[in-house]
């Protein structure tokens, strides 16, 4: 299935995992939404000293008002917005998922300013960070045991550009035991930009 077959929706799940009933929370993943571009703004701005503290001021309102709600882990909505682009989110950049036959997977990626290490690159530390969460997803595949990255290799091929729509695939290359060996691979329309190989273990019964 592709995303052109009317059921992109679907490969936006947190890789095959559909949205708990009643956990849908669009107004939370619109915050997160919002979070994700302040922080690109942020990053990207050179605000006056009034407009910085005002800004300061009212980001701490904030702060001050979500801190009466906050929750424990089993309760958290952040990052299990499965339907949503970005998961509701705002530390792994959002990936549109393309295809996924539960063990591969083709999707996009785009890095905002937030993203940026120096020099016009994206932070190497976030290309890490994608793949982990990536690969990670395929290694976690609805019926898998679950597993935790072990090891984590990335080869940096080329510089990778900000706010440019590039590839990001996945697949697992093999399974010995508990390992489980998954490759990565961020391309542009060009060129081959990184490439990662990551050792998921699977967790043992008391390791959950
Ligand atoms: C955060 C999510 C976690 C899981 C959630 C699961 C499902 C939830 C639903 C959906 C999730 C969907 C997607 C998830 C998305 C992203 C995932 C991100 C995952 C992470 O970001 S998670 C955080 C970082 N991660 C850790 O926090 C791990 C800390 N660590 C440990 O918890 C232990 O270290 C462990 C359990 C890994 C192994 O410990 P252990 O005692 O059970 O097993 P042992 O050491 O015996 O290793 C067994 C065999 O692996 C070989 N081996 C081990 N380590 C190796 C290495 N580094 N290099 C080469 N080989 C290695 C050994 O050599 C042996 O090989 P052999 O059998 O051939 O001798």
């Amino acid at each position: 299935m592709s995303a052109a077959d009317g059921v992109r929706e679907h490969y936006n799940l947190w890789l095959g995992r559909r949205q708990p009933p009643g956990t849908e929370d669009p107004d939370f993943t619109r915050l997160a939404d919002a979070v994700r571009r302040l922080q690109d703004q942020f990053t990207a701005s050179r605000p006056p000293p009034a407009l910085a503290a005002h800004s300061a001021d009212t980001i701490e309102d904030l702060v001050a008002a979500l801190a009466g709600y906050q929750v424990g882990e089993p309760d958290q909505v952040a990052g299990r917005q499965f339907a949503a682009v970005g998961r509701g989110q705002t530390f792994v950049p959002p990936v549109e998922i393309d295809t996924f036959d539960g063990d591969s997977v083709t999707a996009r990626v785009s890095f905002g300013r937030f993203y940026l290490g120096s020099n016009g690159a994206v932070h190497g530390g976030a290309i890490s960070l994608l793949f982990d969460d990536l690969l990670g997803q395929v290694a976690n595949a609805p019926g898998k045991p679950r597993s935790r990255t072990a090891s984590l290799s990335v080869d940096y091929r080329r510089v990778i550009p900000l706010e440019t729509e590039l590839t990001v695939t996945a697949h697992t290359s093999r399974v010995e035991g508990r390992k489980v060996f998954v490759s990565g691979a961020l391309r542009s329309d060009r060129h081959l930009l990184a490439e990662a190989e990551g050792l998921f273990v699977r967790l043992l019964a008391d390791q959950q």
